[in-house]
């Protein structure tokens, strides 16, 4: 059964419940879990199957909260979306070629890929032949479930692979600026508000600056950083990292990296030390190398995506600043051209805008008011 089966159930077309929930004022969104006194909601996933893990609180906010943020956080891509699309659809009367020309550019132009614009096109071409549509109200529902449907990331593992007993490790990749010490900040909170035992390791010594921005996230949540001078060898940031998590008995261990794609050869020797240090440390580490892309530039965290591949192994990608942007498209061919899952996502800058990513609150969110 496709995504879009599994939210919407197989009645196709008809509106659905709470597609149409009113938004919860700004404030209520904002409130912070003390505020608000709820208590962190757990996910009701199978996922102990499937990877060794152990109990998940999906944020510091409920779940609740977290698909009214989603909600939010995707009002400008649907609303740059839906009206598109619904211009696309005034367009066109009849089913031609033109029709399907034109479906592709505004797949293109709402963030999908092009690739991927071309697959839904050239399969729509078909099934419309096969049903012998004639006008297009025909196949409006038809796009966005095929739509919704390439979102599905079920085989893929979207949770954070941790262990239960003993230390964990994840190593945190992406070019400066997309998000990664504020990810490392917001994720070092959660997983603190679990019980966890958590050590942070500024292992970015290349921009000036990137470690006091580590010290200051981790002092907001009463951690500790183990940082070494600007300028120096991350490698070595790591060892030490690595030896106290271990002697101290740590459970989570997240490290921070310098974003150097421009010069990828010493990024790529960086990373490889840092990893050989790392598994010399604990052979089965790092647990997760989280790759960390800006949601907001388009097509050109896809690419990033590919380059980094080629320099490290990605176990699963952090997409940040999908607030504020209005190219959430892009998950579409993240998750269509790279078959890494997107594992978390960024809903803000602050301490709680960090969120698993779940499909059924991305698809409400991007696609409401048009199915
Ligand atoms: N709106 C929004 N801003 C974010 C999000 N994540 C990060 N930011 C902002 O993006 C900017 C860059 O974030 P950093 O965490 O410093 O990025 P970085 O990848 O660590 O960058 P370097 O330290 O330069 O390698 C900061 O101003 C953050 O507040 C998000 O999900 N939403």
């Amino acid at each position: 059964m496709g995504l879009f089966d599994r939210i919407f159930g197989k009645k196709k077309g008809v509106e659905l419940e709470g597609l149409d929930k009113t938004l919860a004022k700004d404030e209520d969104v904002k409130q912070s879990p003390t505020e608000k006194e709820s208590e962190p909601v757990q996910k009701g996933t199978n996922f102990e199957e499937k990877v060794e893990i152990s109990e998940n609180v999906n944020s510091l906010l409920s779940e609740e909260i977290i698909e009214k943020k989603y909600e939010k956080t995707l009002e400008k891509t649907n609303k740059s979306f839906g009206a598109r699309f619904n211009a696309f659809l005034a367009n066109f009367r009849s089913v031609d070629e033109a029709f399907f020309e034109d479906l592709e550019e505004t797949l293109i132009m709402s963030d999908v890929g092009a690739d991927l614009a071309m697959k839904i096109s050239e399969e729509l071409r078909q099934e419309a032949r096969l049903v012998n549509a004639k006008n297009t109200d025909q196949l409006r529902n038809l796009i966005i479930e095929k739509l919704v449907d390439t979102i599905d990331q079920e085989n893929l593992v979207k949770e954070l692979k941790l262990k239960k007993v003993g230390l964990s490790v994840i190593l945190f990749v992406g070019v400066n600026g997309a998000g990664k010490t504020t990810t490392i900040g917001k994720l070092s909170a959660r997983f603190k508000a679990q019980g966890k035992k958590v050590l942070l390791a500024a292992g970015d010594t290349f921009r000036a600056g990137a470690t006091n921005q580590l010290v200051e996230w981790a002092k907001r949540s009463g951690l500790e950083t183990v940082t070494g001078r600007d300028g120096g060898d991350p490698a070595s940031v790591v060892f030490d990292a690595m030896q106290r998590a271990k002697n101290e008995g740590f459970d989570v261990l997240l490290i921070d990296t310098a974003g150097r794609l421009q010069n990828k050869d010493n990024l790529m020797a960086e990373l490889a030390k840092i990893r050989k240090i790392i598994q010399r440390e604990l052979p089965e580490a790092p647990h997760e190398t989280l790759l960390v892309l800006d949601a907001s530039t388009g097509q050109n965290a896809v690419s990033q995506a590919r380059e980094f591949s080629k320099v490290t192994p990605i176990s699963g990608i952090v997409l940040t600043k999908l607030d504020g942007s209005a190219k959430g498209g892009i998950v579409l061919s993240i998750i269509q051209s790279l078959k890494i899952p997107i594992k978390l996502v960024g809903l803000g800058e602050k301490i709680d805008d960090l969120a698993d990513f779940d499909e059924e609150f991305f698809v409400r969110g991007l696609f409401k008011g048009l199915v």
